[in-house]
């Protein structure tokens, strides 16, 4: 899909601040403050992901950004338009894919694209409108009643409804949440696309494989605080462990005394032992695995394969936001 969203211009300015959030705090009535000082800057055209346990203040910081809840403290920019005193600038500039369709079940596709495009004050461009539901292969399917679509259907007429006012900042809320495999890396795929014409995309997810996937910086909110800000691929190298595993050409009842060094743990069936090491170092020099396997060789412990693995932002992300 070339070129169906986004208009041009967003292109030139790849990289530079998109959004602003500048102390943003929240306390809602009844006492609960639900965001702490948060400030973050997302960039243009990057996918920024937003993880946290259920309750850390994902939804509340997307609603403040988008203009549908009030800050209690601090400011938002997008664009350089202060979301509360230049709000419809602000909003304008922003899509938001909710994670359920409501309402209007007897509308068509292509009557719901319109008319989420009219709530903009923007111009009919049915050229356009044709542009995004081609792209989402929607096109076919754009005289049929919504209650009459698929749930991958109606997750694509989500998107498309999204970005009828052409934004330049997406926001998607769980964006794969309860869909099957294959419509979830269908779904990657069309924000990839998004992205690569320039739009910034913000999305919360609970599945941490999408922000593995699909990621280029990582927040993690955890109790209404910014724990964690990274680029995906520096949090990786940096919190991520390596394992190696050997499988074993006979069963061992307990770790042999001469490896105690290493802190092996061995599989609960005794036919696997298993080497965690930092995966900063490499495979080489530095990773002790040269020393282990001279070790095992004299500790008389043969195996038959080995394999390594790196620890994946899940068991990072577990470790980051576990209760101290
Ligand atoms: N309108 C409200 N009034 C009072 N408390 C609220 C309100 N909305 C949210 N909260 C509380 O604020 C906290 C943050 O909620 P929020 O919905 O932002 O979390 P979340 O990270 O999006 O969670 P989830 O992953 O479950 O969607 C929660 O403890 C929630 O109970």
């Amino acid at each position: 899909m070339t070129t169906a969203f986004a208009p041009s211009p967003i292109q030139a300015a790849l990289g530079t601040p998109m959004i602003r959030i500048d102390g943003v705090s929240k306390t809602y009535r009844g006492g609960f403050q639900a965001l702490k000082e948060v400030s973050l800057t997302i960039n243009r055209g990057e996918i920024f992901a937003l993880l946290g346990p259920n309750g850390a203040g994902k939804t509340t910081l997307i609603s403040i950004i988008c203009g549908l809840v009030n800050a209690s403290g601090g400011t938002v920019t997008v664009d350089g338009h202060d979301n509360v005193g230049d709000y419809r600038a602000a909003r304008e500039l922003i899509g938001l894919v909710p994670q359920e369709l409501t309402g209007e079940a007897f509308s068509t596709v292509w009557d719901t694209v319109r008319f989420s495009r009219g709530l903009f004050g923007k111009p009919r461009d049915d050229a356009y409108l044709e542009r995004i539901l081609r792209a989402l292969t929607l096109w076919d399917k754009r005289n049929n009643r919504l209650m009459a679509l698929s749930g991958g259907m109606k997750r694509r007429v989500l998107i498309a409804k999204a970005l009828s006012h052409q934004p330049q900042v997406l926001f998607l809320d769980e964006p794969t949440a309860g869909v099957d495999v294959e419509l979830r890396r269908e779904m990657w795929q069309i924000v990839r696309d998004l992205r690569d014409e320039g739009v910034t995309i913000i999305l919360t997810t609970h599945y941490i494989e999408e922000a593995e996937e699909m990621a280029d910086r990582i927040g993690v909110i955890r109790r209404g605080e910014l724990v964690l800000v990274k680029e995906k691929q520096a949090l990786m190298r940096q919190l991520g462990r390596k394992e190696l595993t050997l499988q074993l050409k006979a069963p061992l009842a307990s770790v042999p005394e001469a490896l105690a060094p290493y802190h092996l743990t061995l599989s609960e069936d005794g036919q696997a032992l298993i080497y965690r090491y930092d995966s900063s170092a490499g495979n080489g020099e530095g990773s002790g695995i040269a020393e282990l396997l001279g070790a095992l060789r004299e500790a008389g412990v043969r195996y038959s394969d080995l394999h390594t693995r790196q620890s994946s932002l899940e068991e990072i992300f577990v470790s980051l936001v576990k209760e101290p």
